[in-house]
């Protein structure tokens, strides 16, 4: 299956183990809004996959279709080999999902309504559930809180307990969604580690993130969507190869700076300090040589390699300034 010519795809997507999740010409409109837009999205076994895009970029609508949850407009899905939704009841016991509104009851605590939803796992005997809940309860932090009332917990321990149900039994899939939204930096550490853990398991993670430096640090492979279209996937490390070094430029006259980079068709972006620019139409050199023709005072120029940040910047800006990728 050959991407998207405008899809920044890293490594041979057709090879290796069948992926865990896999989309086709997925669509979603909802009136004249187009939610996802033709996404052909590969999820690799054994990959913690960071899904990352701006606000209302589609992320939630395709897990939510990849999941069941939402039918699709147009387009394929597959789940564990299963077509979905279709053969949900197939797929569904081996993925753990962690989605807006788990639908826990207020007045149950936490620990019952874990029981619960673990009396609705096809694979929990009734002798087992109690041990099952314990042991989730425990995996995020909320042994001690267990037997609180649910309308009572933050909406930290919301989403830890929204984790814990995702993680009743082994999974082969789990799929969070933002699950370090309300999270303290402690929180957000914890969700790390059992993400890190369910990746040493052999668990296929898929995160959806806006937090860049969260997924950098996490994931395996990425995934970008920009205005419901798939941008970018691959393998993170490759993706980031890929990318050619920036320079940073700083100077307190960034105004003239952007202006003149960018008039030279070079991809520009302010920076802590002044600005930074990709060298992939210029040498250094010839960036310096330029900005000093153009009166630009400056005060240090550093090449630094490319981060997620600006791989991100560059696949979600204005198409003016984000010339085709082409692999
Ligand atoms: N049920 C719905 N009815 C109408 N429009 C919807 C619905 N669900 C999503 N949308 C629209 O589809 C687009 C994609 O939304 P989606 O929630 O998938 O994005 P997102 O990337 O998850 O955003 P965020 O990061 O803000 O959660 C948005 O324009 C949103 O307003």
């Amino acid at each position: 299956m050959t991407a998207p010519a405008d899809t920044v795809v890293a490594g041979p997507s057709s090879e290796g183990p069948a992926p865990a999740a896999r989309t086709r010409g997925l669509r979603k409109t909802y009136g004249r809004t187009v939610a996802v837009d033709h996404v052909d999205l590969d999820v690799p076994e054994g990959a913690v996959l960071g899904m990352l895009g701006p606000n209302g970029s589609g992320k939630t609508t395709t897990i939510r279709m990849l999941l069941g949850l939402v039918r699709p407009t147009e387009g394929e899905v597959e789940l564990l080999g299963h077509r979905m939704p279709d053969r949900a009841a197939e797929a569904l016991p081996d993925v753990g999902a962690l989605v807006e509104g788990p639908g826990f009851h207020p007045f149950l605590s936490g620990r019952e309504n874990l029981l619960r939803l673990a009396a609705a796992e096809p694979r929990l005997t009734s002798a087992r559930m109690a041990g099952a809940v314990d042991d989730a309860l425990e995996r995020v932090g909320l042994t001690r809180a267990g037997g609180r009332r649910y309308r009572g917990y933050s909406l930290g321990m919301k989403q830890r307990l929204g984790l814990a149900g995702a993680l009743l039994v082994p999974r082969r899939l789990v799929v969070l969604d933002e699950p370090t939204n309300g999270l303290d930096p402690a929180g957000t550490r914890e969700i790390r580690s059992v993400i890190a853990d369910l990746h040493r398991d052999g668990v296929t993670v898929l995160v959806s993130s806006h937090l860049l430096a969260e997924v950098e640090a996490t994931c395996t492979h990425v995934a970008v969507l920009n205005d419901g279209a798939l941008v970018a996937q691959g393998e993170l490390a490759e993706l980031l190869e890929s990318e050619s070094p920036a320079l940073e430029v700083s100077t307190p006259d960034t105004t003239t700076a952007l202006e003149t980079l960018r008039a030279a068709h070079l991809t520009a972006r302010p920076a802590p300090d002044g600005v930074r620019v990709e060298l992939t139409r210029a040498t250094a050199p010839d960036v310096i040589a330029m900005l000093v023709g153009a009166g630009v005072p400056i005060h240090e120029a550093t090449r630094s390699r490319t981060g997620l940040e600006d791989l991100f910047a560059r696949l979600t800006q204005d198409s003016e300034e984000s010339p085709t990728w082409t692999p």
